[in-house]
């Protein structure tokens, strides 16, 4: 992104932001609550406004961009469950739906990928239980399995390790060192780096109180 600003209706949230993200590196955002890292990450996915400057993925406008397959995305709330009684592989299973073309069926290669993400994160038992079933940290982990069953070249996650305990976050960090040696690209949003710290090549500190970057 160059310049980027980024808020909600006419509410600046963040202004000029100039940031790079380049594959295999495994970057953190970090800052005060309130001083915007969802609002960047949202912001690089379309999903708040971008009021200035330009965000661009895999060097296309983000106007323009139509492979969202190749983006996975960990958000920091999730409303999945709420009320639609989704099992854990259900709804890891729809983190490959971007990946099947209009024609394609689910296959043995996608369900190879969702068994993978679901290990990856240590809920390989709890495929056939309902997310609604699982803690709040088991819940998170299987967000991020969804993301994973994607194969993401981008992976953004938003604060995957609150409410995540040290033996998972240590899990995390493996995982997503693996990812960013396959090539892939990882923004991660937290607050405390913990086991995270090994595995960070770059970190971004957004300062707060609407404080240009
Ligand atoms: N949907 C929304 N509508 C209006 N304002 C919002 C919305 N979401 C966030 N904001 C505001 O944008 C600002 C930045 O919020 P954001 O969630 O990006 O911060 P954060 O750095 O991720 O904070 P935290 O560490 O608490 O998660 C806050 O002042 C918040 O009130």
């Amino acid at each position: 992104m160059r310049g980027g600003g980024f808020g909600h209706g006419r509410d600046a949230v963040l202004t000029g932001v100039d940031l790079t993200v380049r594959p295999g590196e495994v970057v953190a955002v970090r800052g005060p609550n309130g001083a915007g890292k969802s609002t960047l990450v949202r912001g690089v996915l379309g999903l708040c406004d971008v009021q200035a400057g330009e965000v661009r993925l895999f060097d296309v406008p983000r106007a323009r961009f139509r492979d969202w397959h190749r983006v996975g995305y960990v958000p920091q709330r999730h409303t999945v469950a709420g009320g639609v009684p989704v099992t854990v592989r259900e709804l890891v299973s729809s983190g490959r739906l971007s990946r099947l073309r209009a024609w394609q069926r689910f296959g043995e290669v996608d369900r190879c990928a969702v068994d993978c993400a679901l290990e990856g994160v240590g809920l390989a038992g709890f495929d056939r239980r309902l997310l609604t079933e699982l803690s709040g940290g088991q819940q998170r982990r299987a967000l991020l399995a969804r993301a994973l069953a994607g194969d993401p070249e981008l992976l953004l996650l938003d604060e995957p390790t609150a409410g995540v305990d040290a033996a998972s976050q240590r899990v995390l960090a493996a995982t997503l060192a693996g990812l960013a040696e396959t090539g892939a690209a990882v923004v991660v949003v937290v607050h405390e780096l913990g086991p995270l710290a090994e595995v960070v090549t770059r970190t971004v500190t957004l300062p707060g109180m609407g404080a240009p970057c």
